[in-house]
């Protein structure tokens, strides 16, 4: 394997895939550091949640390759999902279950019984949930527990769909913090969208823009800041609704 290969967690070339003849991810070429964060941003229906799933083999591209350490998402999708952690979508449970439940369940699942569930609750703020059934609980409690699953069984890739939807703001620095401790100190690659482009900024070491299915802008966020200090906020919203300052070819060499 090439040396640059070996530093790529998540990688696709020409990534292409169409619904009903709608191209919906163009020519898509991504490349995210392992350890690292990679924020994608996007406006509604732009293509993240797609992505994701080509990504973890959920759908099949019409043309391109999708890779997750190296495996191929399609071929070797079982062995992907056994190193990544995933949260696409509204979560689902067993509803009739309790937290603790529904974490042993997906740890018998990946055959690694002897976890424990409880400081993993406690990381995400769902200290002592008991016995409550799932389907008793807040959208706050559920996005907690949906992370707290996607991380447990200490997965080398996290792909994370809208991680903080429904999060207080508590919970928002609770997942941030999370995320960065993961990534530095576990080396733990992480891709992530949000709508929240305060919260990518604080957490993402590298920040895409996908715009109609297309790789629009990819930079450092360090750099970013550095360029736009006073304004990344309206840049970045210029470029998810595809306005005039698209021109970022400067953007992807950085
Ligand atoms: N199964 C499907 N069949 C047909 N069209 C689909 C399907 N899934 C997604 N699409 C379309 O693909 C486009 C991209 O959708 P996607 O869910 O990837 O966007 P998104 O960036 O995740 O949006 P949001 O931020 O609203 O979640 C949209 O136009 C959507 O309608």
């Amino acid at each position: 394997m090439k040396e640059t290969m070996k530093k790529t967690a998540i990688f696709t070339d020409n990534l292409t895939k169409s619904f009903s003849r709608k191209e919906v991810i163009r020519e898509f070429c991504l490349s995210v550091e392992r350890g690292s964060i990679y924020g994608l941003l996007g406006k509604n229906g732009a293509g993240k949640t797609t992505l994701f799933k080509l990504l973890l083999g959920f759908l099949r591209p019409n043309s391109g390759i999708a890779s997750v350490l190296g495996m191929d998402s399609l071929k070797d999708n079982c062995e992907i999902l056994r190193h990544t952690g995933s949260l696409i979508g509204a979560p689902t449970f067993y509803e009739h279950l309790s937290a603790v439940e529904n974490l042993r369940i997906h740890l018998a699942y990946m055959g690694l019984e002897d976890i424990e569930i409880d400081p993993m609750l406690k990381r995400v703020g769902l200290p002592a949930p008991g016995p409550q059934p799932v389907r008793e609980f807040s959208l706050g409690m559920r996005q907690r527990l949906a992370i707290a699953r996607a991380v447990i069984h200490r997965p080398e890739v996290l792909i994370l769909d809208e991680p903080v939807n429904g999060l207080d703001p508590g919970g928002m620095r609770q997942m941030r913090m999370l995320f960065c401790q993961l990534a530095r100190e576990e080396g733990v690659t992480i891709l992530l969208s949000s709508h929240l482009l305060s919260e990518v900024g604080q957490v993402a070491d590298r920040i895409g823009v996908i715009v109609d299915g297309r790789l629009a802008l990819e930079m450092d966020t360090d750099k970013l800041r550095e360029i736009h200090k006073d304004d990344m906020e309206d840049f970045l919203i210029e470029i998810m609704e595809g306005g005039e300052r698209s021109d970022t070819s400067d953007y992807f060499r950085n």
